[in-house]
């Protein structure tokens, strides 16, 4: 069944909308927009690089800029692939332009259609010749497991599926553009690097200068830019599309999702998040082997999750040891009816021992009280965290001493780096190949500006701006956090006349669900 989708190109800096010439891609649409409803539409998004379709029943297309947008008489040509070994008895090497991928999967029968993506994958044509690719990788932003085996599949991809031998590192991040030199990366120079934790190409936060970084990219002759990185490095390669585009270039702009604490909007999960929610396991055990081995044990173990507390939640549902989590989305207190004091009491009572999993951006604010501290902010303009971890297990220190006359036994991990500065596992070593290899099919194809995931499990083309305007958050009315309040058994703390921010109902929990915490 055909699709009924078509393209409007959004232009970088007008608010009229021109009707461009068809892409070479997409079948004609069957029911034309009306240009009020077209006008509508685009009203809706501010973002230039998002393109917006929509159809009378409710089917949305959340497209991608294409290079011939702004730069029309692009030649194309046949794919390599066609000749390629790799794909010789695939029964559809090519991905359609009409495949895509439904942002939504649970509909109810009369509901309208819904967001899709444009479906990633390899195209019949490609915009550029494989001679004349000059591509160049960047890493930004903390580590995460798993970065280097997507600078290894890039590489690989581009060299092996598209014969592109001419590949730029640009070290240490954004600001490697203009301050550092480049190196050479081929298949034999990235060969092992999936073994290894960290980032090849070294990491920075901060230095994101556009002007510098693509009159660097001009001047280099690069014109394929694969930018991996997470909300922060997103935001700074939309930046750079935009520009490129305003300049008319030909370069496509790829970003790869990457970010520890899984708080990328729309995609599935971030690479490398299953691997350090497994090697949580590690601390969460040893602080249960500490506990159970002494009288009055009490493990606090802390976890990475600035504002977003999945590792915590995951690594707390996957351990079975953990008898109470914080995570910053979840108010909690200390004292009184229904307080984690209360709750601690009863376990030691109960069990002899009791562990404790916190993100480390839970409670930020009830430390900056105590501590009378500045808010702090990393080159980035991140939020520099305090040390929660430390903080708690004095408060149930000083109360189960001072307050309660009873000796515990604290023990106190912090594994943070340590979850993070590892190779990633089996399934995350193919999730990133799968990535590395769809953000090289679109850019050949002359896709640009788009980041590349996976959407209900189908790896899609999706604009940048859908990944940034939000950050992921635990909901706390979804059921995961139920599943979780029900496998530990923990206080819910919402439902306590003290709670620490007033009186929590729902419409405090919708807001902080709902909270769209802007970029600094
Ligand atoms: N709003 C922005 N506009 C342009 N560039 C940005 C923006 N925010 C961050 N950056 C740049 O992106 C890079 C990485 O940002 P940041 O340190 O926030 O990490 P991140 O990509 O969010 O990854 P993570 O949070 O997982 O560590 C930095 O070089 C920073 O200058
Ligand atoms: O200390 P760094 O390297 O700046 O990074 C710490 C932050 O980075 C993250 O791992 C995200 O990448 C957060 O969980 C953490 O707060
Ligand atoms: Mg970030």
């Amino acid at each position: 069944m055909e699709l009924s989708v078509s393209f409007f190109a959004a232009r970088p800096h007008s608010c009229v909308l021109p009707v461009v010439p068809a892409r070479p891609d997409l079948k004609l649409r069957r029911r034309p927009l009306t240009l009020r409803r077209r006008s509508a539409i685009r009203a809706q998004v501010s973002d230039p690089s998002r393109c917006r379709e929509t159809d009378d029943d409710g089917f949305v297309l959340e497209d991608v800029p294409h290079l011939t947008n702004f730069i029309p008489d692009l030649p194309s040509y046949p794919n390599p692939l066609h000749k390629s070994q790799a794909y010789a008895i695939v029964k559809q090497t090519f991905v359609s332009p009409e495949d895509v991928v439904a942002e939504k999967i649970v509909v109810r029968k009369d509901s309208p259609r819904g967001v899709h993506f444009r479906r990633a994958g390899p195209r019949e044509k490609v915009y550029f010749k494989s001679e004349e690719v000059r591509a160049c990788v960047v890493t930004c932003g903390g580590l995460c497991p798993g970065i280097n085996t997507v600078i290894r599949e890039i590489v690989c991809g581009l060299n092996y599926m598209y014969g592109v031998d001419d590949i730029l590192g640009i070290e240490g991040g954004y600001r490697g553009f203009y301050s550092k030199n480049t190196s050479q990366l081929t298949p034999k120079v990235v060969n092992d690097i999936h073994k290894r934790g960290g980032t090849f190409l070294r990491t920075s936060r901060g230095g994101h200068d556009t002007q510098k970084i693509v009159d660097n990219i001009q001047d280099r002759g690069i014109n394929q830019v694969y930018i991996i990185g997470g909300d922060g490095t997103q935001k700074g390669a939309a930046l750079i599309y935009q520009e490129v585009e305003k300049r008319g270039l030909q370069v496509a702009v790829a970003g790869i999702p990457k970010t520890i604490d899984n708080d990328i909007a729309v995609i599935d999960k971030s690479f490398g998040f299953d691997t350090a929610v497994e090697e949580a396991q590690r601390a969460i055990n040893a602080a249960h082997v500490e506990v159970e081995s002494v009288e009055n044990g009490v493990g606090v173990v802390k976890l990475m999750g600035r504002y977003s507390g999945f590792i915590a939640m995951f690594a707390t549902l996957a351990s079975r040891d953990v008898d109470c989590c914080l995570i910053p989305e979840s108010p909690f207190y200390l004292e009184g009816k229904g307080g984690l004091f209360e709750f601690v009491e009863q376990r030691l009572k109960e069990n002899g021992h009791v562990v404790i999993v916190l993100a480390e951006g839970a409670g930020q604010e009830y430390v900056a009280q105590s501590m009378h501290t500045v808010d702090g902010r990393d080159a980035s303009g991140n939020r520099l965290l305090l040390d929660v971890g430390l903080w708690l297990s004095q408060q149930i220190k000083d109360h189960f001493t001072k307050v309660q006359k009873m000796a515990i036994n604290m023990k106190y991990i912090d594994p943070t780096y340590m979850i993070r500065a590892i190779p990633s596992n089996a399934s995350d070593n193919i999730y990133c190949t799968l990535l590395a290899q769809s953000a090289v099919h679109g850019a050949m194809a002359g896709y640009t500006g788009f980041t590349v995931g996976p959407v209900n499990s189908r790896h899609a083309y999706i604009p940048i701006s859908r990944v940034t305007e939000t950050q992921n958050i635990v909901k706390l009315t979804d059921r995961m956090w139920a599943r979780l309040l029900a496998s530990t058994n923990q206080p819910s703390f919402l439902n306590s006349d003290e709670v620490m921010l007033g009186k929590v109902d729902r419409a405090i929990i919708e807001q902080i669900n709902n909270r769209k915490i802007t970029s600094i």
